[in-house]
């Protein structure tokens, strides 16, 4: 298929765009550099642009002849988006509407969206499975409520076939450690960890040890980002005009604060220093996948089961790259 990936520079939609890539799938990526990184993509299938510039994407989706869209592309962070809400609804609803409309107006029926698991907000119990009430508790997690929500209409009305893949806790790089996480700055609990083994920070921070978990910490369900690529590329097998499907994306294992802490000593061999401080506004105590529908639906299995392999991968990468993409 021709595909175009929008926001194929940034950490999840590079690593897609690999596996797409080695499928033998005709890969384009479009992406504004907001936050990706120029040499995350390769020079000559790059476009750079913005997902508000539509007529820009109606060419490029007519010039291109494009069968399916891969729509990454977002500002993906809790804390920024409860300061800062209009960019939030301005790049995710906004932005996303404008490809929503290119798409429609170049006859481009096919989309794979990245949907989150902050759409649930504190979920009742774990593991969460697609059905559980979506109640995000802030403005990020609210703006890929929204856009689930709009493509639910576009399918219905105009005949649009999606599938909303719902990410957990994306982590780990691929394993050549050629590409990996970099963002500035860094919030996500695995680099920062391994900035501090790599003496880059002094020690981690843990948000807060009175959740009501074993050890008090928060618990996420940590899923390798090459795992999310695989389930992207079977996605593309379940288009069908009209029709969409919304799925959950995690191991179905979480892990607490801690225990990734103590997981990034035991691969890194540093001490890594921590201190416990506040908690941080917006994070629910735990959020762990049940994969069951997504496997069932995609065939899908993660082939990182376990914390220690997927901190390997990043960790081979922070290594190789301790500044990123020196961007
Ligand atoms: N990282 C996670 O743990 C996680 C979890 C759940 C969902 N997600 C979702 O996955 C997607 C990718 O996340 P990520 O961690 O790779 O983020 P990222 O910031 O590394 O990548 C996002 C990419 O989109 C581009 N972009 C942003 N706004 C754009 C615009 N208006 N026009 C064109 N390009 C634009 C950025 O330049 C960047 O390359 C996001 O939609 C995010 O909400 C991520
Ligand atoms: O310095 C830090 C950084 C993080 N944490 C904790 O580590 C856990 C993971 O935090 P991350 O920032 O790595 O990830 P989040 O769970 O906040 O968010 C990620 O997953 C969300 C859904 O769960 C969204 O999709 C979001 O885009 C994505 O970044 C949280 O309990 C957080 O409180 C710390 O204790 N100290």
């Amino acid at each position: 298929m021709r595909l175009l990936v929008i926001g194929g520079a940034g950490y999840v939609g590079s690593h897609g765009v690999r596996v797409l890539e080695g499928a033998g799938h005709e890969v384009w990526v479009y992406d504004n550099l907001s936050r990706g990184h120029r040499s995350a993509a390769r020079a000559d299938r790059l476009i750079v642009g913005s997902l508000h510039d539509q007529p820009l994407l109606e060419s490029v989706l007519r010039d291109r002849q494009i069968d399916a869209v891969l729509h990454y592309a977002a500002f993906a962070l809790v804390g920024e988006s409860v300061g800062n809400p209009a960019m939030y609804y301005h790049n995710n609803v906004i932005g996303s509407y404008h490809l929503l409309e290119a798409m429609r107006a170049s006859g481009v029926q096919n989309l794979i969206f990245s949907s989150t698991t902050a759409i649930f907000g504190e979920p009742e119990k774990t593991p969460i499975a697609e059905h559980f009430p979506k109640q995000p508790i802030n403005p990020y997690g609210f703006t890929k409520l929204v856009m689930e929500r709009m493509l639910d209409d576009y399918a219905q009305a105009y005949g649009m076939s999606f599938v909303a893949l719902r990410y957990f806790n994306a982590a780990g790089a691929h394993p050549s450690g050629e590409i990996g996480e970099d963002h500035t700055p860094e919030s996500h609990l695995i680099p920062i960890v391994l900035q501090v083994a790599l003496g880059q920070r002094e020690k981690i921070t843990i948000y807060g040890n009175d959740y009501p978990t074993l050890d008090g910490t928060c618990i996420r369900d940590y899923i390798h980002v090459d795992d999310l690529a695989d389930a992207h590329l079977l996605a593309l097998d379940h288009f069908a005009p009209g029709k969409g499907l919304k799925l959950n994306l995690g191991t179905g294992r979480g892990h607490s604060v801690k225990e990734v802490i103590d997981c990034c000593r035991a691969v890194t061999g540093h001490p890594i220093q921590a201190e416990v401080g506040e908690r941080r506004p917006g994070d629910p105590s735990a959020l762990v996948a049940d994969p069951t529908l997504a496997k069932k639906t995609l065939g899908w299995q993660p082939r990182y089961n376990t914390l220690l392999p997927i901190v390997e991968t990043a960790w081979n990468w922070h290594q190789k790259h301790p500044h990123g993409y020196g961007d």
